[in-house]
């Protein structure tokens, strides 16, 4: 791999071990991948926050960094930590478990990190231009930045995004280059399911992803005619993660919905076209669906809601009373919108909580007792079962929050 004269010395550890580090990682994912160079990004998404999934190692790894004084050199934002970081205790988090990964975020807090935690970074702040290189590390803000804003980055680890927003730079290789960008697979909802737009719930979406994830694995898929459901940017995010959690999808285009099919051509000949019909659907929530029995916790927000999530919520939840809890999760900023806006008083007399900084799978929710979880998020239904041993009942918002 090229390297500027700049880039070596870094390499050769001239300006301290921490750059050596990163920028020998960056250099052999470069080398691995048959990256030509580096180049700039302009920001970076870096997961691996929850205390639960980095345990000690990754605590003293951070703190190893932080205490060299090194800083991001772009804007760089965070993933979900394990636990909302004011209101923990209520949520009964264990005090050891808090007092590490409030050490977490001090770490990167140092290395001018922004604490915000969230996955939907594009919602509050961090929002890539279309065309722009960036390295992000959470496969829904992948999915949605490569695909509804039309800017680049592979699907990074957490160490490679920090690696990346140290150095400022990423090897130019996979989704960086238009030549990887382009569909793999056509994907058409038959008539029956277009006709069936009355009763395309948010968890729809979350079904339909995690079928076309299982179908194209780690491929492009290219939408033909979704856009006859009028999906919103919600709609889209829930997608994307659902694509991204069952399969390896960090790219996809969808006909008069996401930035790059507007421009130019991402579609080669002979691409291989599959027909999604009111069957396959069906089945996808079959399996999806682990359990017949109530949930003892409802969970929304994966990816993390947006204040018109939350709003939906709060008006169905009026004056009504919730049978399970309810974490309706979402970032510091939406969070505070929504105070404002009084949807999380309307959720907090009916018996939910409106949890920033963290979610139901990144959080320690079997160590809460939650052991049948309720979401319309696809992408919470795939990983629930093994990041948080439990049962899932998977459908759309009405029928999960019956309340009395
Ligand atoms: C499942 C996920 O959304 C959150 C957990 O990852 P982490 O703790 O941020 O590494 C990560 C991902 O899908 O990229
Ligand atoms: S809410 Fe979903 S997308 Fe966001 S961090 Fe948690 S698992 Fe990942």
């Amino acid at each position: 791999m090229y390297l500027t004269k700049e880039e070596e010395k870094i390499l050769d550890g001239e300006y301290g071990e921490v750059l050596r580090r990163c920028m020998n990682l960056l250099v052999s994912l470069g080398d691995i991948y048959g990256a030509e160079k580096l180049i700039p990004i302009n920001s970076a998404q870096i997961s691996g926050v929850s205390y639960k999934t980095i345990g000690d190692i990754g605590l003293e790894f951070l703190e190893d960094f932080a205490k060299e004084n090194v800083k991001v050199k772009v804007y760089s934002t965070l993933n979900p930590a394990g636990m909302d970081l004011d209101i923990w205790k209520e949520l009964g988090i264990d005090e050891e478990f808090a007092k590490k990964q409030l050490r977490i975020i001090e770490a990167f807090k140092k290395m001018e990190v922004e604490i915000g935690c969230t996955c939907t970074p594009y919602l509050v702040g961090n929002l890539p231009k279309f065309g722009e290189h960036i390295s992000w590390a959470e496969s829904s803000a992948v999915s949605f930045a490569n695909s509804v804003l039309g800017a680049k980055t592979n699907r990074e680890g957490g160490p490679s995004a920090l690696a990346a927003a140290i150095i400022g730079k990423t090897p130019y290789y996979g989704y960086h280059l238009d030549e990887n960008r382009k569909a793999t697979h056509i994907i058409e909802l038959d008539s029956q399911l277009i006709s069936n737009i009355n009763d395309v719930g948010e968890s729809f979406y979350g079904a339909l992803g995690y079928l076309v994830g299982k179908i194209v694995k780690n491929g492009v898929p290219y939408f033909e005619n979704l856009y006859r459901l009028n999906p919103n940017n919600d709609n889209l995010k829930s997608l994307g993660a659902a694509m991204a959690a069952s399969g390896g999808i960090a790219l996809y285009h969808a006909k008069n919905l996401t930035a790059e099919c507007r421009v130019k051509e991402v579609i080669d000949d002979k691409v291989e076209k599959i027909s999604i019909g009111v069957d396959e659907i069906k089945e996808a929530y079959e399996k999806l669906n682990t359990t017949n029995e109530e949930p003892d916790l409802i969970c929304i927000g994966c990816p993390h809601c947006s204040l018109m999530e939350i709003k939906k919520i709060a008006e169905i939840l009026k004056d009504k009373k919730l049978d399970a809890d309810l974490w309706v999760c979402c970032s510091l900023h939406i969070k505070s919108i929504a105070d404002r806006m009084g949807y999380t008083k309307i959720i907090e007399k009916a018996g939910g909580k409106v949890v920033k900084d963290t979610c139901m799978v990144v959080s320690p929710i079997e160590d809460l007792g939650y052991k049948k979880v309720a979401t319309y998020s696809g992408k919470a239904a795939v990983y629930l079962p093994s990041f948080c041993k439990s049962d899932v009942i998977f459908g759309d918002i009405e029928e999960l929050v019956k309340g009395r």
